[in-house]
């Protein structure tokens, strides 16, 4: 069980380079991870503990593995031709590369993208989608179900009174918070977030951030962004990746006042990217 922790004892983790609170629980262990597209190696030995219930970003210069490495940590990589993979996914004491129930998979581990990818039906059946994809047909829970998952997302006020209007009638930011309701619909433990405010303007990118900031009591939180200010503001912990390879992985306040490699700080400082 998470515990918040208000003065936490830091200690030092002998076999990674991570600044840990002992009483954190490791939500996801990744350990030599590679994996390659054909021929082309694109992920080279990461190995990474993500905490449950923090917020971990992924940083790193276009190209360097950030949307590939997200990816594996709920196999959507396995709908690429040619992909191989080698090493270890470990959540909640699974190996997600060997258990084939990918479905179960995904819905403990859901994805929210860059570009709002809503369907083309109302607010409601977007949220109301993969619960009744479960099974669930009852009137009265499927409401229960797409009213906490919108207030969830912050957007129960905005919409309460259209939830039969089309979803695409709705702005970007609104749409990207509906699918950020649809995936939570699916009672997730973990969200990956893929630069989920790259099409957003400067006011919905920052409900976004703070829906992220309040979603962590509840979930673990992946998120891949270019935005070096929305890392430092959202994020727990920082990796860094170059070309395939995680240079290095720490609290957030650190990587971003006193990162331990110069390359890592090369980047962070706006000297490369
Ligand atoms: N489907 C694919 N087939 C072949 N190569 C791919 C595929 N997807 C990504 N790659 C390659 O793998 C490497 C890592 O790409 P990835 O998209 O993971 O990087 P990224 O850090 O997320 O980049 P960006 O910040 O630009 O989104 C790149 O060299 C890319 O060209």
């Amino acid at each position: 069980m998470y515990t918040t922790i208000l003065e936490p004892k830091m200690v030092k983790d002998e076999k990674s380079t991570v600044t840990e609170t002992p009483e954190t629980k490791t939500k996801i262990h990744v350990e030599n991870l590679n994996l390659f597209y054909g021929e082309k190696q694109a992920l080279f030995d990461v190995s990474i503990d993500i905490k449950e219930k923090e917020v971990t970003a992924l940083i790193g210069p276009s190209g360097c593995g950030k949307s590939t490495f997200l990816r594996t940590l709920n196999r959507m990589n396995d709908l690429i031709e040619g992909v191989k993979i080698s090493g270890k996914i470990i959540i909640d004491d699974e190996n997600i590369y060997e258990s084939n129930d990918v479905i179960k998979l995904r819905t403990k581990v859901g994805m929210v993208f860059q570009k709002p990818n809503l369907f083309p039906m109302s607010i409601y059946d977007n949220v109301a989608y993969g619960p009744r994809m479960q099974g669930i047909k009852n009137k009265a829970i499927l409401n229960e179900i797409v009213e906490n998952s919108l207030r969830g997302a912050a957007i129960w006020d905005e919409v309460q009174d259209r939830l039969k209007s089309s979803a695409l009638g709705l702005s970007g930011g609104q749409q990207q918070r509906v699918c950020i309701a649809r995936a939570i619909a699916m009672k997730p433990d973990v969200i990956l977030m893929d630069e989920p405010t790259s099409a957003l303007d400067p006011i919905s990118t920052l409900k976004i951030e703070e829906l992220i900031a309040a979603m962590k009591k509840d979930y673990t939180i992946v998120i891949v962004t270019h935005n070096m200010q929305q890392a430092a503001r959202v994020s727990d912990k920082t990796a860094f990746f170059l070309n395939g390879e995680i240079i290095e992985f720490d609290e957030t306040s650190k990587i971003f006042s006193m990162p331990s490699d110069q390359r890592t700080e090369d980047y962070v400082t706006g000297r490369f990217g």
